[in-house]
């Protein structure tokens, strides 16, 4: 009974497959995308299609070389990519079960169970494509989705440089490297991540660089995110508070602007080619509690301006970015941008210059990292336990107010010693 039952599925099953292959409807993604082009508009000026060069696998899925026509728009179709997107996910009434899968099955009382797994699993996958152009168009159709957590470790570390890990793609880690592209501007709605990369950044500059790091902390969300930092060597500032931040901000001017003339009276072009090693770090989470104050917002412009010779670099985070929270001056200096999901497309062509963060996936920490060019990443995560554990030995303990006038010397904090430090879990 269940040997008739079983191949009689299979026997649909392969019959199914072999009416899509012949029937060639758009099951295949191939002549799905031909369709989406056709139907989107998207093809050359005088209706020339796109046309396919070439076909290959590679492990997880198929890339799709297609020559393009004249007059081809690609920054509307990098725009629209979830049109793209959505048009290789529609399901047709046959699910498009693979006739591998099938022939997998084996004949024994889980036989029902087994064809079960195999279509729900067909059912919840869903296809992912990239794109890229160089001279033809290049569409990656990947079988399954990006994996939507991965966990930090020591790997991810690049000790003494200031190349942060940034995010993870298919392909391997993506890395900000700020003596390289200096300042770095973060925007996402409230939960998908901005708070915990920040977290992973000050994490990752203490550990690669911990006798050069100087780290500024505004954190004016009114969390306390940044609160377990506050007693790292590392800090020379730290407020919570929007009506500190302007003397902060002044007083980290003044310093760029010291170490700006002396770079430049020394002969060097910048602080790289000076052999300096500090670096200093801005971070600013939420920027828009800020932005209504001129005099704070021009210091950010001058550090967002000037600071990249000095080695001032400015993180400038939002969750409401929007042409007062980021000024058109601030943005024009600082091309690299880290975006997590955003309610609508002006949002998102504010942070990013381009639509696409409004289409992200609802999972934190999956943003797009806009430098030469955007591409789609998983920001590593790393938790509040961790990053205690990471960050202990480097705590040290102040003096309190009223010991400041006898001078008292900070001490290293010790490992479950009297110094060890409380940490408030958010
Ligand atoms: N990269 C990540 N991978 C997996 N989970 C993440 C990641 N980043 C954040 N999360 C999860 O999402 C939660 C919210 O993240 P986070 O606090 O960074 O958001 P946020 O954008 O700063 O929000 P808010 O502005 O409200 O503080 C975290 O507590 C964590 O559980």
């Amino acid at each position: 009974m269940l040997f008739e039952i079983g191949s009689t599925i299979i026997m649909s099953g392969v019959a199914g497959y072999a009416y899509l292959k012949t029937n060639g409807s758009p099951s295949n993604d191939a002549g799905k995308i031909q369709k989406i082009f056709a139907n989107s508009g998207w093809n050359g000026r005088n209706g020339e299609t796109i046309r396919l060069q070439r076909k290959d696998k590679f492990k997880g899925g198929v890339e799709y070389v297609y020559q393009i026509p004249l007059g081809f728009d690609r920054k509307k179709i990098e725009a629209d990519k979830h049109i793209l997107e959505d048009g290789l996910n529609i399901r047709h009434k046959h699910l498009e079960v693979d006739l591998y899968d099938l022939l997998k099955i084996k004949f024994d009382k889980t036989v029902l169970k087994q064809i079960k797994k195999i279509l729900t699993n067909k059912k919840i996958k869903r296809k992912e494509i990239e794109l890229d152009f160089d001279g033809m168009l290049r569409i990656k159709v990947y079988n399954e989705c990006m994996q939507d957590q991965h966990d930090w470790d020591e790997s991810y570390l690049k000790k003494g440089t200031w190349s942060v890990s940034i995010g993870q793609t298919r392909q391997g880690v993506v890395r900000h490297d700020f003596d390289e592209h200096k300042h770095l501007i973060i925007a996402g709605a409230t939960g998908y991540g901005k708070s915990a990369i920040l977290k992973l950044i000050v994490v990752s500059l203490v550990l690669q660089q911990l006798d050069n790091v100087n780290l500024h902390l505004i954190d004016l969300k009114g969390g306390s995110a940044f609160q377990r930092f506050k007693d790292l060597k590392q800090i020379k500032n730290f407020t919570r508070d929007p009506s500190e931040a302007k003397d902060i901000l002044e007083a980290i001017q003044k310093d760029m602007n010291k170490a700006y003339t002396d770079i430049v009276d020394q002969g060097f072009e910048d602080i790289k080619e000076s052999g300096r090693k500090e670096r200093h770090f801005i971070i600013i989470d939420e920027a828009a509690d800020i932005a209504g104050d001129s005099s704070c917002m021009d210091v950010v412009t001058d550090i967002a301006r000037r600071g990249r010779g000095a080695g001032f670099y400015l993180i400038y985070a939002t969750q409401y970015p929007s042409s007062q929270s980021i000024p058109q001056q601030t943005k024009r200096n600082i091309p690299s941008r880290l975006c997590f999901v955003l309610d609508d497309a002006t949002a998102s062509n504010t942070a990013l210059g381009q639509t696409g963060a409004e289409e992200l996936p609802l999972i934190p920490g999956r943003g797009i990292y806009k430098n030469v060019k955007s591409q789609v990443v998983q920001t590593p995560y790393i938790n509040n336990k961790e990053i205690k554990k990471r960050i202990e030995p480097h705590i040290v303990i102040r003096p309190r107010k009223e010991e400041e006038g006898d001078k008292v010397e900070p001490r290293q904090g010790e490992k479950g010693g009297s110094n060890t430090f409380e940490f408030e879990e958010v």
